[in-house]
């Protein structure tokens, strides 16, 4: 392909979600029931998201039944309605304030503020950080080829899902290259180009010199002869709100029950017994949330130690807590939580 030619032919992103005309009358229609009266809630229709995404609305109790091939759902047990959508479209939606709150990559609402970026009254806010959909937006090369940095991809092909942040990310690379010289106007020297998915696969198929894709595990990027070399962005799933939603009450009490679920899953209930002598050391190991709970045992010179600790680190905890001298450690699951 000639240089110069390639953001020309090919239409990158569209900043309008493909699914805005389609989805409104769905919307309308769905049901044959009134939405006006309900805060709308948008979750990713399919994708890493999706499942725990539902498993999360279940954790809350926001009791629904969705019926097959309708992409949205009345809440029974309160004024809400879930929409089931694309996991790139849920920040255009909520940004524009069309739905009340949404769950998508934090990758996703970077993408989107790179062309519509927030205002007083349009954009996103976040709620929460949900602690799953864990990865990182990469610059990958050919794992065998000369391309060792992003500088080496300047001027090349690159293909992404994610091309507004790739444009950012080499226009402020280009810009450092250039130094003094470099305008923020200045033609974009590197080439990007959408594609919607199997990203990995542009290198081999020699459309791409480079990609920027994500990386969770790293297996897709490894199985494609791919390495990372520099990351654009770290990304896990969000809770985001409208800047004026509907209900703030409602958005109020459906965050709270979210985060409860979602301390619920981060964390462990702890108890062990400890001899007081002992207790200022157990304690530096398990710090608890807020603080720890002790109590006195009948048995002189003895505590009861009940604290919060974080589910990855509990294994070594229990290990440094029974060094340290403590007995009958428990360790229990937390079904949901509200703490401060
Ligand atoms: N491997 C992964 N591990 C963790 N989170 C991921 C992973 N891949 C994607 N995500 C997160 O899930 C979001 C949606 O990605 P996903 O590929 O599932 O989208 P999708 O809506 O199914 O779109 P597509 O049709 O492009 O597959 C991403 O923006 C990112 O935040
Ligand atoms: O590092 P890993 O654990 O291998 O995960 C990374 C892969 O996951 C996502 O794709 P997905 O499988 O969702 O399909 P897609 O390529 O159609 O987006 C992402 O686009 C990578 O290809």
């Amino acid at each position: 392909m000639e240089n110069g030619t390639w953001l020309d032919e090919v239409p990158k992103r569209p900043h309008q979600p493909r699914t805005w005309s389609r989805e409104l009358p769905i919307i309308a229609d769905a049901l044959g029931t009134s939405l006006s009266d309900r805060l709308l809630f948008a979750v990713p229709k399919k994708g890493r998201l999706h499942q725990a995404c539902l498993d999360l609305l279940h954790g809350s109790d926001i009791q629904f039944h969705r019926h097959s091939r309708l992409d949205i759902a009345l809440v029974k047990n309160h004024p809400l309605a879930l929409i089931f959508l694309p996991a790139a479209d849920i920040p255009t939606f909520v940004g524009e304030g069309r739905v009340d709150l949404g769950i998508t990559g934090r990758d996703q609402v970077e993408e989107h503020e790179c062309i519509a970026p927030p205002t007083e009254t349009t954009g996103v806010t976040e709620v929460l950080d949900l602690d799953f959909g864990k990865c990182k937006l990469q610059v990958q090369v050919p794992a065998k080829g000369d391309l060792q940095r992003p500088e080496d991809l300047i001027g090349k092909n690159v293909v992404t899902s994610f091309t507004n942040l790739t444009e950012r990310y080499f226009r402020k690379l280009e810009a450092e290259q250039a130094g003094g010289n470099g305008s923020a106007d200045a033609p974009l020297k590197t080439k990007i180009k959408f594609v919607g998915g199997s990203v990995e696969a542009a290198c081999a198929l020699g459309v791409a010199d480079g990609i920027v894709d994500l990386v969770e595990s790293g297996e897709t990027m490894r199985a494609a002869g791919l390495k990372a070399i520099s990351t654009v962005v770290d990304t896990s799933a969000i809770l985001i709100k409208s800047k004026q939603p509907s209900k703030p009450e409602l958005v109020d009490l459906i965050s709270a029950r979210i985060r409860g679920v979602i301390t619920a899953q981060k964390y462990v209930l702890c108890t062990y017994n400890i001899k007081r002598s002992q207790l200022e050391a157990a304690c530096k190991i398990t710090r608890g949330k807020r603080a720890p709970t002790i109590t006195t045992l009948e048995e002189e010179g003895w505590v009861a130690v009940s604290v919060m600790v974080e589910r990855k680190n509990i294994a070594v905890a229990m290990d440094q807590l029974t060094a340290a001298g403590a007995e009958d450690i428990l360790v229990m699951k937390l079904e949901n939580s509200r703490t401060g």
